[in-house]
């Protein structure tokens, strides 16, 4: 299967107002993604998902790393490309009532991207707005509505129907289901399924709900402080977590192992500041596990099983490395 999207050694970096040293959002993070698989990308708040997404995009710019699309290097388009490069790879946002224009009809949100990204006549405009109301199965009545007069689950298709109105090959869903009821959410779920089956898009699917990770995901990534700290097949990753930090993500959710036990692995202390990193394992001042080792230098992702690797030390000796998510070659330690 060919890789779609490859992210390698991504940074993000914020300087902010009062603070000499700047917020280290994204430290070294690599991302691959097969074409028409999802990729989900788990974390507390503030872990860097959303800048990985928004890097990915270039909605950002990263500070150091490289971002290919295909056959395409990202981020040395130059403006007039990426106006065009921009109807191949969009994102669907948290809260679509935040992020649409309140005083846009419908209409006029779903065309916004065909006028920016394409030349379109209008009239041409008109019918693929239609046909993405059938896609996203909302009544075409519906463009001639305003935001405030659709409900939450709806709101959320109008945001799928703009993503897609380039028909792009590759989606960054930014916690597409956290914001609407629970009754809405498979709906919603559903179609996104739907439409990738369909349509053969790529995701990344960013989310901090594991069940929703685990019914949307092929493979999943779990960040921390900036850097991804285990990877691999979705199965293995949420049924099998070897980084002290995954098992304790998955322990909060599901307190219960597979076998029906409840399992407790609460980590101690606060996150530290992405501000100011610590230098080895980013867990290290939390882990209930540290040893000295932790805090020389940060772990690399050590293969656990086929595919999937985790960023710590206690995984046993002799295994490999996984330098990256997805199909990589896999380099043996020495
Ligand atoms: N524009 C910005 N300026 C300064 N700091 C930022 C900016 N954007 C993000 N950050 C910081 O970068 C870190 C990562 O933020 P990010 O939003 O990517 O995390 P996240 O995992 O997506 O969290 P959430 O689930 O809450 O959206 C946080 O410490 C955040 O405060």
């Amino acid at each position: 299967m060919s890789e779609h999207i490859e992210a390698r050694g991504i940074v993000k970096t914020f300087s902010v107002r009062g603070s000499r040293a700047p917020v280290r959002a994204v430290n070294g993070v690599d991302i691959v993604i097969p074409r028409g698989r999802t990729l989900g990308l788990v974390g507390e708040s503030g872990s860097g998902k959303s800048t990985v997404g928004r890097c990915l995009l270039r909605l950002l710019e990263p500070t150091e790393g490289t971002v290919r699309h295909g056959e395409h290097d990202v981020l040395a388009m130059k403006p007039e490309t990426l106006r065009r490069h921009r109807a191949r790879a969009a994102m669907v946002f948290q809260d679509p009532y935040e992020s649409l224009n309140p005083r846009m009809r419908i209409r006029s949100v779903v065309e916004e991207p065909l006028m920016l990204h394409t030349d379109l006549e209008p009239s041409a405009r008109r019918r693929r707005a239609a046909e993405l109301m059938r896609l996203v199965r909302l009544e075409e009545f519906h463009l001639d509505r305003f935001p405030h007069e659709l409900s939450g689950g709806q709101l959320q298709r109008i945001g799928i129907a703009r993503a897609l109105a380039t028909d792009p090959e590759f989606l960054v869903l930014d916690e597409p289901t956290s914001s609407l009821d629970l009754s809405v959410r498979a709906g919603v779920l559903r179609l996104l399924k739907r439409l990738q089956r369909e349509l053969g898009i790529t995701f990344l699917f960013i989310s901090h709900d594991l069940t929703t990770v685990a019914a949307m995901s092929d493979e999943v990534a779990v960040m921390y402080l900036g850097t991804v700290i285990e990877k691999g097949p979705a199965a293995e990753v949420l049924g099998n977590p070897q980084h002290p930090y995954s098992q304790a993500l998955l322990s909060a959710a599901l307190s219960v192992d597979p076998e029906g036990r409840r399992v407790r692995h609460v980590l101690e202390g606060e996150t530290p500041s992405p501000v100011d990193l610590p230098p080895g394992c980013p867990l290290a001042s939390r882990c209930p596990l540290v040893r000295n080792d932790c805090r020389l230098a940060v772990p690399p992702l050590f293969e656990v099983s086929e595919g999937h690797g985790a960023a710590c030390v206690r995984v046993p000796e002799g295994t490999n490395v996984l330098p990256a998510v997805g199909p990589v070659p896999i380099v043996t330690a020495s």
